[in-house]
């Protein structure tokens, strides 16, 4: 069989992350190739494939030499770390033979390193014009021939050197020297990211549908791929997908490779982890944030803590979060917005940090990075990659915490996969260029390679992409994971800490975080069939809707305004200028919080509405007065601690209990005098929904000790 009789040879003197996809590659198909110069310094210039690629070129002559007199045997030689398998060694020495080449190299569009023998070069009539030296098969005798055609040196271009004896036409002849201009075998990626698919079809066996690569310039299904120069990216992306990384049986196969499991272990032989927390910007929902950091299932007696807060405006959030839990954790390391240490000092002193604390693993979170799964941390060390970020998304969004694919100058840019996975459409573990916010580092990764090497800190540049694109020169593949749900990301954009309450007013742009904080817990309940509506008098319903954390919010904006309207007839704030029956209020529109508040009455009184006043939609609800009442109660007979018989001027009106009766004050309450009933037993975060007019004549009963807060709307006047 001919396959016995090639040698498949590749150069790498140190393990990468890409050195182990080749390997796995490889193992997929049955290939077992030598491996030269392992464990050596690396001897051919800076950059590890090219230029100076001598040494390969001498490590794979020596190699050869016992092989000389054989004149069938086959050689194989390929790049390693950014080099794949797609295909059977008998597959790739059928499409060789159909050449009719005695040594065939792949072939790219540029001409390099020396765009000046462009010329010399003979033209194609079809497909890439100019060698690649990353790839070739040929016979040994051949090979070595070319090999020996001229002296090597170890720092020598090893394209120019291969690219010198093509170019020598008679030896090209004589040694039947050709290209896969249009990679039937090879494909160079290095600018041509445009002519590649992915493409899904049936295997030959029939009942799984597996990824190949397709040219779909040239109609090829290359087997070998070359991730040269610039496109390292073009290969991960592929990578997530070939060789059988993914099927649409298993899913994502790769993900199911080299985990480890902590499941059932002693707490003390679980990994060290030093968590890094950044707090770089004002960030709403940061008390949940550091609650879910601290909800992590993972034994905190292997947890170091790092936090870098850069804003005043948090220091309590993180005082109290550190006064309540900082003793669990083996030791805690604080930066505060005094020591004015900037982000990219902060980031890189943390991953000193973690090796002086001996840690296994690095786990940095962003205060935009609510870590939801609380088995996150876990997950993502059992997945056992060197870098991997959980997925979190702006919900509802396209914005993550990756991205799919790099623009040429390094920014973003969108993969085709991008929304699949963002969506989880798909999911898997896929490997990007680019990831922030919330990421775990194995630890032999930062001892591997000092700061000068691994770090955030470049002029100018974001920490991020300064880290990324460090990782990226190295071969770090990152990993993002969306194999189950992780979290999400909070949209700090328009967050105006210059409010009171600043987080009440972040109902748009992070309404499910809004939701979790101020809406009631028991709000779903109301929507339960089987629950009978709470009528305490006639077509007056009651329900729990707002958190004791939304009451407590909004009295303290109101307070902090504190301009209170004097309870008189005339009242400048109302188109008329006057109010039949004042109450001492504050208008929503005064604290800036009318658009929220009418959002509020949208998504989450209107349903109430239309459960119990049947067959009335008026949506959006409309309302003019919306306002805090503060009721004091006061011995001055001017002071009114109660409100006179009235209809209100609306369709239905909501009036919200905003503190504890008995608690905060005594008395008080909404008297409806044709049922002759009154609801005096109010209950903080409910609210009553009556209709307004003729039917739901009331008054406000006295307040008899402490002050009384309600919320009140008029909806559809
Ligand atoms: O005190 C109450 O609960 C009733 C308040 C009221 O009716 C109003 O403000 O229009
Ligand atoms: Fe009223």
């Amino acid at each position: 069989k001919e396959t016995g009789d090639i040698l498949v040879y590749t150069v790498a003197t140190e393990e990468t992350n890409g050195f182990d996809r080749y390997l796995d590659s490889a193992s997929e198909f049955n290939i077992q190739p030598k491996i030269l110069g392992f464990g050596h310094e690396w001897r051919g210039g800076e950059v590890k494939t090219h230029p100076g690629g001598g040494w390969k070129l001498k490590l794979l002559k020596t190699a050869l030499e016992p092989f000389e007199g054989d004149d069938n045997k086959l050689v194989l030689f390929t790049d390693a770390y950014d080099v794949i398998f797609l295909g059977k060694l008998d597959e790739i020495v059928r499409r060789f033979h159909k050449t009719g080449a005695r040594i065939l190299f792949g072939a790219e569009p540029y001409c390099w390193p020396d765009a000046g023998l462009e010329t010399k070069y003979p033209e194609v009539k079809e497909g890439k014009r100019f060698l690649n030296s990353g790839m070739f098969i040929g016979y040994v005798p051949e090979v070595l021939k070319l090999l020996s055609r001229k002296e090597i040196d170890d720092q020598d271009d090893d394209q120019l050197f291969c690219t010198e004896a093509y170019l020598d036409e008679k030896f090209r002849e004589d040694a039947q020297i050709k290209l896969d201009h249009t990679n039937e075998l090879f494909q160079n990626l290095n600018g041509v990211a445009g002519e590649i698919e992915i493409i899904s079809k049936p295997t030959k066996e029939g009942d799984i549908d597996k990824y190949y690569v397709k040219n779909v310039l040239y109609q090829t299904e290359p087997i070998v791929i070359h991730g040269n120069g610039a496109s390292k990216h073009t290969l991960n992306y592929l990578g997530n997908y070939v060789p059988n990384a993914w099927n649409s049986v298993e899913g994502c196969r790769q993900c199911k490779k080299g985990l480890i499991n902590l499941e059932g272990l002693p707490s003390k032989d679980v990994p060290v982890v030093l968590i890094a927390l950044f707090i770089e910007h004002n960030t709403p929902f940061l008390e949940e944030f550091l609650n879910k950091i601290h909800n992590l299932q993972y034994p905190k007696e292997r947890i170091h803590l790092f936090i870098h807060n850069a804003m005043k405006f948090h220091t309590d959030h993180v005082n109290n979060f550190t006064e309540k839990h900082a003793k669990e954790y083996v030791t805690l390391k604080q930066i505060t917005p005094d020591d004015a240490i900037p982000e990219w000092t902060a980031r890189d002193l943390s991953l000193d940090h973690c090796l002086t604390k001996k840690c296994d693993i690095y786990f940095s979170v962003d205060s935009i990075a609510h870590i939801d799964n609380p088995y996150t941390l876990k997950l993502l060390i059992e997945q056992n990659r060197t870098v991997i970020a959980p997925l979190l998304t702006r919900p509802g969004k396209a914005w993550s915490n990756f991205w799919g694919a790099l623009s040429k100058d390094g920014f973003y840019a969108r993969s085709n996969d991008y929304m699949d996975i963002v969506h989880s459409e798909k999911r898997g573990l896929w490997n990007v260029p680019f990831i922030s916010n919330a990421y775990i580092i194995n630890s032999t990764l930062l001892k591997s390679r000092d700061r000068t090497v691994i770090n955030y800190t470049k002029p100018k540049v974001d920490a991020d992409m300064t880290f990324c694109s460090n990782l990226r020169k190295i071969d770090v593949f990152m990993y993002v994971s969306n194999r189950v749900d992780f979290g999400h990301l909070i949209n700090p954009d328009n967050f105006d800490t210059t409010r009171t309450e600043p987080d009440m007013y972040q109902i748009f742009d992070n309404a499910q975080d809004w939701e979790d904080r101020y809406i009631h817990v028991d709000y779903p309940e109301n929507f339960n069939p089987e629950k009978k509506d709470l009528q305490p008098c006639p077509d007056v319903y009651w329900f729990p809707i707002v958190s004791e954390r939304f009451c407590n919010s909004l009295i303290n904006m109101m307070e902090n305004f504190g301009k209170w309207s004097s309870g008189t007839n005339n009242d400048e704030r109302l188109v008329g200028g006057y109010e039949a029956v004042p109450t001492r209020d504050i208008h929503m529109n005064q604290v800036g919080w009318e658009p929220h508040w009418l959002h509020f009455l949208q998504k989450y009184v209107r349903p109430l509405q239309e459960k119990v006043f049947i067959g009335y939609y008026h949506d959006p609800p409309k309302s003019l007065m919306n306002f805090v009442v503060r009721e004091n109660y006061r011995y001055r007979p001017d002071e009114q601690p109660s409100l006179r018989p009235h209809h209100d001027s609306s369709t239905y009106t909501i009036n919200i209990a905003l503190n504890r009766r008995n608690v905060d004050y005594e008395g008080g309450g909404c008297k409806f005098i044709r049922y002759n009933c009154s609801v005096v037993d109010t209950k903080q975060g409910w609210l009553l929904i009556h209709p307004g007019r003729l039917t739901h004549f009331h008054e406000g009963l006295q307040v008899t000790n402490g002050t009384r807060y309600i919320m009140i709307s008029f909806v559809d006047p």
